[in-house]
């Protein structure tokens, strides 16, 4: 939800400390973001991209050492990694975003996930860690489903259980048209100083991207010191352990912050 925007304002103000896994308080205005990101030793919210990874944590280091970062590109969606993996596997579309619902990776609305928006929140928290004051509407995004099938003209119960189904001839055809060409289909991040796009691509299967299974995330960040080869982390990118890994680690973090009483 992106209710707990005054809430939270209201706690850092206070003095209190937070710890976020949901992106959307950070996914509205940028002034929102700034206040609460302004609050560096109350807030963490490194679950927010790639779950259990160190993602912001590298960013920020590199960023606090004054190494410009250029640019950020990678899989950030563990439920996309997965479904595209699964896909290349022969398995239909339908069948594999609900078995990613139900391993605990996707978002409680799955379309979510499929409409680029939960990768497209990612992107934007870590472009506005870069400096960038940009919204959600200077990110093209591309989206698996069209609009008939969306949170407003149907329930998501509906959309698992009859709209999913008609997306299996698309994405199977696209599927093997790439694998043709010898590549696959991932659904790709770049965050560059010109821009954001997140959408799905064909690349090659003996990439890093390509070699990608399951819900590993893959986050590959350019900047002086890593120019030609990037500072690369990869790993478990969604589900409940390596998400409350995250949230645990963050909250330690802050605790760490403070002197223990004698
Ligand atoms: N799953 C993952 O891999 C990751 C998740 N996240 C983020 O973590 C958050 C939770 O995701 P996840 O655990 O997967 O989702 P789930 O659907 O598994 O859990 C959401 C929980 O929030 C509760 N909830 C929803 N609305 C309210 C409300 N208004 N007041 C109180 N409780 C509420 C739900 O209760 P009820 O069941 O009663 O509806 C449910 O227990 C999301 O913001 C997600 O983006 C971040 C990184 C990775
Ligand atoms: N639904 C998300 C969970 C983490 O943010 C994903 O699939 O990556």
């Amino acid at each position: 939800t992106y209710d707990t925007v005054g809430v939270l304002k209201d706690a850092v103000d206070h003095g209190c400390c937070v710890v976020l896994a949901n992106k959307k308080p950070l996914t509205c205005a940028y002034e929102d973001f700034k206040k609460l990101t302004s609050h560096f030793r109350q807030i963490r919210f490194e679950s927010t991209v790639g779950a259990g990874l160190p993602v912001i944590a590298s960013v920020t280091r590199i960023i606090a050492s004054g190494d410009p970062v250029s640019r950020i590109v990678g899989s950030l969606s563990g439920t996309l990694g997965y479904v595209m993996s699964e896909l290349e596997d022969g398995n239909f579309f339908s069948e594999v975003v609900k078995t990613a619902k139900a391993l605990g990776y996707t978002e409680p609305d799955p379309r979510d996930d499929l409409s680029g928006m939960d990768v497209a929140r990612k992107a934007l928290i870590l472009a506005r860690l870069l400096g960038q004051q940009i919204s959600m509407e200077n990110i093209n995004v591309e989206s698996l489903y069209p609009s008939e099938l969306g949170p407003e003209v149907m329930s998501t119960t509906d959309f698992l259980e009859s709209g999913l189904a008609k997306l299996d001839e698309t994405i199977e055809e696209k599927v093997k048209a790439a694998s043709l060409r010898g590549n696959v289909l991932r659904y790709v991040c770049v965050i560059g100083n010109t821009g954001c796009q997140v959408g799905l691509q064909e690349v090659p299967k003996d990439s890093a991207l390509g070699r990608l299974r399951g819900s590993d995330n893959v986050v590959e960040i350019y900047s002086r010191c890593y120019e030609s080869s990037p500072l690369v982390i990869q790993g478990a990118g969604a589900g409940n352990d390596t998400t409350a890994a995250g949230v645990l680690a963050d909250i330690i973090d802050l605790q760490d912050l403070f002197q223990a009483r004698p």
